[in-house]
């Protein structure tokens, strides 16, 4: 996990109180006879935000999305799109397209065609299609191949032309559901760069359902964190990898060593935090931590280092032995079994071609971390 995201640096809107949202979320509810796939939940979505919906299968994500196109009503609660209340208003009356996956394309019709295909349906006069589709082929940088059909291009290029046909109509917000799932892994990088540039060109509002954190990571520019059909935390990426809100986010979203234990002592900002076998440690970041609460401290891998020596003057170290080694080429991930048999994981980036001070297998090694580099959570 090392994208911090988009940084659109200057993009905040929610963190601006006088900032409207665009589309919100008020108490949804949808049960599937007594089944509840979204619970209560309320969300705030910005205008020309790219918004991703991320959880794992089954956590009401794509339910959240068919509401707001207009497939679904919510069981209770409102949706609203720039003040309006959505609810009875039929999809094609909504300012709002679902992008479906490239193998939706008609596979007898051009790339033209199929790009035109909504536009016609809505009966646009001709010269004003011929118009918008040249415009479409133009931004998905298709031009020639407009006269091919879809079993004639690349999956990237036919996941190309479904994005034109579902910007074509201009709508307000555009609605992706697993927009990159049917691309290989080095063409749905790319396409996501190609993704955020169309979004940032068209000035739309993207909301995105993904299952796939290092997508989410990289595209948006805020997160919601979906577990059984409730948001877990809402932040930009950088946020949710470095201030998780929780255990169950913390470990949702990249590797995370969780240190468990008790609040012995509490001063200012900073707590002592006693495990099982009695280890200690001292840190920062604690939140709502209180003496005698029982916490996490997460903290990832990257942050922790490793030596084959105690180091001196760390404030926090543990001692334990070498119990596997991961070398992933870029970085190289040890895993140390500490005296009271909790596994941490540490993982140094081989800046180096040579390591100095090389560890290897059942090696003793002193495990030591910065106060401020992980935070407590409290649930
Ligand atoms: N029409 C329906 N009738 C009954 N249950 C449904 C219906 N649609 C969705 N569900 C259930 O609601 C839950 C949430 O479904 P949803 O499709 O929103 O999940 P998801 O997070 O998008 O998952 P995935 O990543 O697998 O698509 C699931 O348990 C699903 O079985």
């Amino acid at each position: 996990m090392k994208s911090l995201g988009s940084i659109r640096r200057d993009f905040a809107p929610w963190s601006d109180p006088q900032a409207k949202p665009y589309i919100r979320f008020e108490n949804v509810t949808k049960r599937f006879g007594d089944f509840t796939a979204v619970n209560n939940l309320s969300l705030s979505i910005y205008e020309r935000e790219f918004f991703a919906l991320l959880g794992a299968s089954g956590c009401g994500k794509s339910t959240l999305l068919r509401m707001l196109a207009g497939f679904e009503e919510p069981t209770s609660g409102k949706i609203l799109l720039d003040g309006q209340d959505l609810r009875g208003i039929p999809p094609y009356r909504r300012p709002v397209n679902m992008m479906f996956q490239s193998y939706a394309l008609f596979p007898h019709m051009s790339v033209e065609k199929n790009i035109a295909f909504g536009l016609k349906q809505e009966g646009m006069p001709k010269a004003d299609i011929d118009r918008r589709v040249a415009e479409m082929l133009k931004l998905v940088k298709l031009e020639r191949f407009a006269s091919r059909k879809p079993h004639q291009l690349s999956g990237g290029q036919r996941q190309r032309v479904a994005l034109a046909r579902s910007v074509a109509k201009r709508p307000k917000v555009l609605l992706l559901d697993e927009p990159l799932g049917a691309l290989d892994k080095k063409l749905r990088e790319e396409t996501q760069f190609e993704l955020m540039d169309l979004q940032q060109e068209l000035g739309l509002t993207f909301v995105v359902v993904t299952h796939d954190q290092e997508e989410a990571m990289t595209m948006a520019d805020r997160i919601a964190i979906m577990d059984k059909g409730e948001v877990m935390q809402v932040a930009t990426p950088a946020e949710i990898y470095e201030a998780p809100n929780s255990r169950f986010v913390a470990g949702f979203v990249g590797n995370v060593n969780l240190f468990e234990g008790n609040v012995a002592e509490r001063a200012d900002n900073t707590v002592r935090i006693t495990g099982g076998t009695g280890a200690q440690i001292t840190v920062e970041n604690v939140g709502d931590a209180a003496k005698g609460n029982d916490v996490a401290f997460a903290i990832r891998p990257e942050k922790i280092r490793i030596s084959s020596r105690r180091p001196e003057n760390a404030v926090n170290v543990l001692e334990g032995e070498v119990y596997d080694i991961a070398y992933l080429g870029d970085m190289t991930t040890y895993y140390v079994k500490l005296d009271d048999g909790q596994i941490v994981r540490a993982s140094i980036l081989n800046a180096a071609r040579i390591m100095d001070d090389p560890l290897t297998w059942s090696d003793r090694a002193w495990i030591s971390f910065r106060p401020d580099a992980g935070v407590v959570l409290t649930s």
